[in-house]
């Protein structure tokens, strides 16, 4: 895997399922399992990503925004899970932190009295932003935000994901939407079999993929519904 994100850009990695984004994700993040045997390199503002590293930047240089909404605690208000989030991330004043955090995902306050099972998916995917935040982090990794989502809901988080990007952090999105992708990215990452296989601008995805050289992401273009449906043919 090899992937650079820049403050002010939203990169989106996009790849099958079983490609390995998640991990790619969880690898920076320092969330693999303890026998996990790794290789490489992680580094942020050239600086590797050691354990020293990783305690001091977690929560807060570096966000992870879970593919599974099951990171809330199903038994606690939301306001009590914000305020643990802001504590966490050494905000000075977790209640306001909490309460401003909900504003400005756009959630009204009465939301902080409710459990994640009264919330919308949309509304989930919100507070898990609020969350991530928290810290005001340079890196943000938002791992398959929009799936089960109604289109309107879908297009809020990727808004989101942009304003984020747009105040001068690193997005990472990973998903297997690529048209989700294109409508925010300013770059693509295509990923296959626990590989980057191919870097594309989104104005090359375009026509029937003319501009695309590598076939795997011409394959993955042209089996959008959009331009028919064809069979990606598997290297
Ligand atoms: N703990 C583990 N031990 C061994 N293999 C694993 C482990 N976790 C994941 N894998 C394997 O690594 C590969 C990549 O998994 P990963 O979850 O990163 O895929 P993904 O690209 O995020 O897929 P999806 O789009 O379905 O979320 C898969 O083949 C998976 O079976
Ligand atoms: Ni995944």
């Amino acid at each position: 895997m090899d992937l650079t994100a820049d403050r002010g850009e939203l990169v989106a990695l996009v790849g099958a399922s079983g490609a390995g984004k998640t991990l790619l994700a969880h690898a920076v993040l320092g969330m693999l399992p303890p026998n996990a045997e790794e290789s490489g390199d992680i580094r942020v503002d050239g600086e590797p990503l050691d354990p020293p590293a990783r305690r001091a930047r977690a929560g807060r240089g570096i966000a992870l925004l879970p593919q599974s909404v099951t990171f809330l605690d199903p038994v606690t208000p939301v306001g009590r899970q914000l305020r643990r989030s802001a504590a966490l991330a050494g905000r000075p004043d977790p209640r306001a932190a909490a309460a401003t955090a909900l504003t400005d995902r756009g959630l009204s306050p009465e939301v902080a009295g409710r459990y994640p099972h009264e919330l919308s998916g949309g509304m989930v995917r919100r507070v898990l932003t609020a969350m991530a935040m928290m810290g005001s982090p340079d890196l943000v990794l938002a791992d398959e935000p929009t799936p089960g989502l109604p289109a309107e809901a879908v297009r809020a988080v990727l808004h989101d994901l942009r304003r984020i990007a747009d105040d001068g952090r690193a997005v990472v999105l990973i998903t297997h939407d690529l048209p989700a992708a294109l409508e925010v990215a300013d770059r693509v990452v295509i990923c296959h079999d626990g590989r980057t296989i191919d870097e594309v601008r989104p104005a090359d995805f375009t026509g029937n993929g003319e501009a695309l050289s590598h076939p795997y992401t011409r394959a993955l273009w042209l089996a959008l519904p959009a331009n028919g449906f064809h069979l990606p043919e598997d290297s």
